[in-house]
Order: structure tokens, then sequence, then C-alpha cells
């Protein structure tokens, strides 16, 4: 009798879990506890590539598993009910309901003095609690009693509840960020969604790559784009930038030294970091490599603030801020060995992109490396071909064995999650690799190498030369 398809992958399951299993004991590091608050302790077990890989290959089997099992209208419908999903995780979010559990403690707290505390209805909130737990974000320890789960926890702002239940306005101020990453999602994000198919079927908006004709201005009914929006609503710009600041810390600081071999860079050779924004990369580089002259560039504003983060944190560094709007041609007269766009290139539809691709090609030198940071999409499929067989090194990702989807599935979600956040928001996207080969070929770049970024980084680093 030949194994059935959930045979295969409870065989994967057995063999992942004991890898896992196994190298957690050498470890030390513990399994995470589902009940139990997220810490940076509970996720030390992935700093070991093996465990790592096995726990994605867990998730992947047992959410293919599940795929096959579930009723296929109830597997439908988790994903048509998005929208009650994420109607849900606002109200509790906004109403601080995670704040109130952590309080609580493990054995919970009942929805009547949920609600006295965050002065909701208890009859409204207790629903979208359990609808909640029932996807594990968090748990009904008894009935109508609810507490934290190590995914609720990722909401914590860490303040005490009435804080934040009393004052609003500041709730995000001196936090992690991804409750304001979050809560940013649920609102502008959220409702921009709803009139996707609405922008794309107008025929002002379908194929146009202007990012005043992202959905987020439709359903705000703006002429402009998302930034302008921020430029007028300081609470909304607030939350926006602490949730970009919580993105960030949970990328390794140093991320940017893996993106090139900067160490072969000649002493006096010339980076130049094209909408740096206040430099954050270029810190690394200027600590770590003396010799290399760094150019920052970005718009005028961005260039102030460059100033005065540079002058207290590296008040000895030689360095150049420069307002450089990138659509505009490179001061001409430099030479350049490396033009670096890191989180660029995703805020910019093709069209756009193509314009400043190639206004760098333009004052390249034969010898310029075009150094991009940035996600990139992988595809559902197998492709080993990825690169058309030219055998650039790192363009083709590593697969999930089969039969998993070669992307691992919804464990890998977030870049697509990115991808369809960039299109609400800026009208842009983040890309797969042939996407990228084009584009940049198109700017007359050539594709040399990926190198991809370990330890569970989603930005992998793309060079590029001239053609
Ligand atoms: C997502 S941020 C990335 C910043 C920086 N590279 C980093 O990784 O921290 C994009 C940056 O592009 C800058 N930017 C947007 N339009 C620009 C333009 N026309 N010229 C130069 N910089 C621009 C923004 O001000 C912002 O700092």
């Amino acid at each position: 009798m030949s194994s059935s398809p959930i045979r295969n992958l409870l065989n994967l399951l057995t063999d992942s879990v004991n890898k896992l299993e196994t190298a957690c004991n050498a470890s030390g590091c513990p399994i995470p506890d589902l009940y139990a608050s997220f810490n940076p302790a509970s996720e030390a077990f992935r700093a070991d590539p093996i465990a790592a890989e096995a726990a994605s290959i867990i998730c992947a089997a047992a959410l293919q598993m599940e795929a096959i099992l579930t009723p296929p209208n109830v597997s439908l419908y988790h994903i048509v009910s998005g929208h009650c999903k994420s109607a849900a995780l606002r109200v509790c979010l906004e109403s601080n309901v995670t704040e109130i559990l952590r309080e609580a403690g493990p054995g919970g707290i009942h929805v009547n003095d949920i609600a006295c505390k965050n002065k909701q209805d208890p009859r409204k909130l207790g629903r979208f609690i359990r609808y909640l737990a029932t996807h594990h974000i968090y748990r009904e320890v008894e009935p109508n009693v609810f507490a934290n789960t190590r995914i609720s926890s990722m909401m914590d702002t860490l303040k005490p509840s009435k804080e934040i239940i009393d004052h609003p306005e500041t709730k995000h101020e001196n936090t992690p960020g991804l409750a304001a990453l979050a809560s940013h999602h649920l609102d502008e994000a959220f409702k921009a969604s709803a009139v996707v198919w609405e922008t794309l079927t107008d025929p002002a908006t379908a194929y146009s790559g202007d990012p005043r004709a992202a959905p987020v201005s439709r359903a705000f009914g703006i002429q402009d784009s998302f930034w302008d929006l921020l430029g007028r609503d300081k609470p909304r710009a607030r939350r926006f930038n602490i949730g970009m600041q919580g993105v960030q810390a949970l990328e390794p600081v140093d991320a940017i030294l893996e993106a090139y071999d900067w160490k072969e860079l000649p002493g006096g050779s010339v980076v130049v970091d094209v909408g740096g924004g206040v430099g954050t990369a270029s810190l690394v580089l200027a600590r770590e490599f003396p010799d290399l002259e760094i150019v920052v560039q970005d718009l005028p504003g961005v260039i102030d603030d460059a100033k005065k983060l540079w002058a207290t944190t590296m008040p000895n560094r030689k360095v150049t801020l420069e307002v450089q709007d990138f659509f505009n041609p490179q001061p001409t007269k430099r030479s350049v060995s490396v033009f670096l766009l890191k989180q660029v290139t995703h805020d910019w539809s093709d069209e756009y992109c193509v314009k400043f691709l190639t206004q760098l090609r333009a004052a390249a030198q034969p010898d310029t490396k075009l150094i991009i940071v940035d996600s990139i999409v992988p595809f559902a499929c197998r492709d080993t071909s990825g690169d058309d067989n030219r055998g650039i090194p790192g363009a083709v990702p590593r697969e999930a064995p089969a039969p998993l989807l070669a992307n691992y599935g919804a464990v890998n979600e977030m870049a697509y999650n990115a991808d369809i956040a960039m299109f609400l928001f800026f009208n842009s996207q983040e890309r797969n690799i042939r996407h990228i080969d084009d584009l940049l070929l198109s700017a007359g770049w050539n594709l040399r190498m990926v190198r991809r970024q370990k330890g569970g980084s989603h930005l992998h680093s793309i060079e590029a030369t001239p053609v």
C-alpha cells in the first residue's frame, strides 16, 4: 500500500520534531510554551539553524495537513472571514485587553471584569475575545475567563492598563512598537483593503503606478499620497513611526555588514547610501570601516535629522550628509564604488524605480556596484531556474522538502503580507527575483549575486553591476 499524503506529512513532522527536540536539549533552549508570555528567550532556539529549519517544516507540514483535512468550505472561510478576525483583533488591541490580561496573570480574568476596566459592553467584548481564543490568540481558561498566550502578549505595550486606558493618545510612546504597527495595519491597511477591488477596476487607477492611486487614498477620500496624509495627521504619523522603529528593531543591527563584502573596498572608496534616511545603515558601516568615504542622501527634512543624529552619535567621523532627490541626476565628479539602496525600491512601482535606477546607472563607473537591500518574495512553487540558469549565486532560495509548498507556506507569510501592504499604502510592491532581474536590466544594471540573510531576516542583498 503506498503511503497517503498525510502519512508523508506525518513522517516529516516526526522527523522534524525529533530534530527540534535534540537541538533544544543540546542548546538548553526551551521549546516555546503557547501559554507563557513572549520573551526573547522563548525564541532563542531559532538561533540554531537546524532547530529553525525543523520548526519551519513542522509548521508547514501541520498547516498542509490542516488544508487537506479541514472541510474545504471551512478552509475557504478562514480566508473569507479575514476581515472578522482583523476587526476582532482591533477591538481587543484598542481596548487594551492584552494589558488587562497581563495584570490578571495566567489564571485569567472574567470578561465582566475586563469590560469594567476598559469600559466595553461585556456581552460584545467576550465574543471577540473568544473568536480570537479559537485561533490561540487568547486562551479561554474557563467559561468567560480569558488569559494571554504568547501570541497576544506580542501586542503588550508593557504599560499599566489604567495609564493607557486613561491616556490613549500616548499609548505607544516608549513601547517596543509591535502594538503600534498592528494598530496602524488594523486601521489604515484594513480600511484600504476594503477598496482594493474598486482600485483595480477603476480605469483611473487600474494600471497606474502613481503613489496617489494607492487604495489607501481611495479609502480615506484624499487626492494625494499616504505620506501626505501622514503629514496632516500627527497621531497617525506618530503611531506609524513608532511601528516602523519596532520593525527595524526586529532586524539585527549589523545585518548591513552581511549585505556586501565591504572589506574588499580599498580605503577612500565612496559608498553612497541613496534614500539612506538618517543613515542607520551607514552608521554601522562608518563604525566598522573608518576608511570608507560615506555619503548619505535623502530629502531635506530627513538630512536635517541625520545631521543631529551623526553629530551626537559619531561627532568625529567625516561623513557627507547630502540633500539629494534620487529622481534627479547624481552630483557629477564623484567616483562611486557602491550605491546602496536599502528598503527604497519596495516603496515605488516599477515606473518610478526605473527612473531612479537609471539616474544611478548614469552616474556609475564600469566597476560601480549597486547593492539593493530588500525583501525577495519567493514563488509558491519550485523554481530551480530563477536566474534563467545563469548560475547567479543565491538567486534560487532554499526550498522546503516535498510534499510541502516550496516556500514553506503560511509560516513564511510575512513577505507576502508586506507585498500587499506596499500596494495598499504606496501602490508599490515587494518583488520576486525574476522581477528584480528584469527591473534592473531595464535600467541598465546586471544582476550578479544575491546574498541571503541568515537568522530569519526577510531582508536580502542584491548585487548588480552596469550592463
Ligand atoms: C523606507 S525608508 C529607508 C531609509 C533607509 N534606507 C533605511 O533603510 O533605514 C525610504 C527613504 O527614502 C527617502 N525618500 C523618499 N523619496 C525620496 C526621494 N525622492 N529622494 C531621496 N530620498 C527619498 C525617504 O525620505 C526615506 O528616508
